[in-house]
């Protein structure tokens, strides 16, 4: 019996309005230990991408996860799993702190957070798969600190945090949740510096070759073809006509 793809992609297409598409017939499969560098011109589509896969985004033609429509799993729960992390954190109130405390009580980490200590003991007994999403917040707050975000900061309101900053703690809160088997990641590192980024890249590397890691695959938009080579092993490149696999990385 074959086993379904972590992720496929058949056909999809997107389009700004009727009759202007970003891009059609996009077929891709993602693989468990995929890290896929998704790269394209400026306005290709790339983020469009990440947004479709991840049902943010209307779309046409269809995307499977583990061989199901979206649909089959409820999208909250799809997003859980396949989570979208935007470039920039867009204007959310509050601090960060605020934002880790509602995405760990929306309904899903809820379940997944009692899931995670009935598990512990009694996963068989209360009929509880061991592979339901195992949420952790402490665990947002250690990655980040590795990543060089001192404690205080969760406390900041997100406007007065650097754009640096905030691109690190949304990051550690997609990491440091445990419920994503994908991570969309849009260009996670364009506002680090060489150092933080060399860092975040080999915790994300790490975290998809590690066994114990839920973490399965990484689709990775960059414009570094450096980054794209340190981190990649795939290389994809979008066009207006779809995408098209690269045997190295080439450069954007
Ligand atoms: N909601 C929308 N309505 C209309 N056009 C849109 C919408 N969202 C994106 N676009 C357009 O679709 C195209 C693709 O945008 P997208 O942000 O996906 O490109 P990108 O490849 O990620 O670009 P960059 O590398 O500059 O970040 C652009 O021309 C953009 O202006």
């Amino acid at each position: 019996m074959s086993v379904a793809p972590l992720l496929e992609l058949k056909n999809v297409g997107c389009y700004k309005q009727k009759g202007q598409p970003i891009f059609t017939d996009v077929n891709l499969k993602v693989n468990e230990g995929d890290i896929v560098v998704l790269q394209g011109k400026s306005g290709s589509g790339k983020s469009t991408l990440l947004k479709c896969i991840a049902h943010l985004n209307t779309y046409e033609g269809e995307v499977q996860y583990r061989g199901q429509t979206p649909q089959s799993y409820g999208i909250p729960k799809f997003r859980t799993q396949v989570l979208y992390v935007p470039q920039r954190p867009s204007l959310l109130p509050g601090s960060p702190r605020d934002f880790l405390k509602a995405v760990s009580t929306f309904s899903v980490y809820k379940h997944a957070s009692a899931t995670a200590k009935a598990a512990s003991s009694l996963s068989q007994s209360v009929g509880l798969s061991s592979s339901e999403p195992v949420v952790d917040a402490h665990e947002a707050f250690a990655v980040a600190e590795s990543w060089g975000i001192q404690k205080e900061l969760w406390d900041r309101s997100w406007a007065n945090l650097s754009g640096g900053e905030a691109q690190r703690i949304v990051l550690a809160i997609a990491v440091g949740l445990g419920t994503a088997e994908v991570l969309l990641l849009d260009e996670p590192t364009s506002a680090l510096d060489s150092e933080t980024s060399l860092k975040v890249e080999k915790h994300l590397v790490a975290e998809v070759k590690s066994p114990d890691s839920k973490l399965k695959a990484i689709v990775w938009i960059t414009h570094s073809p450096e980054q794209g080579e340190r981190v990649g092993t795939r290389f994809i490149r979008i066009t207006s006509g779809g995408v098209r696999e690269e045997n190295v990385d080439p450069g954007v």
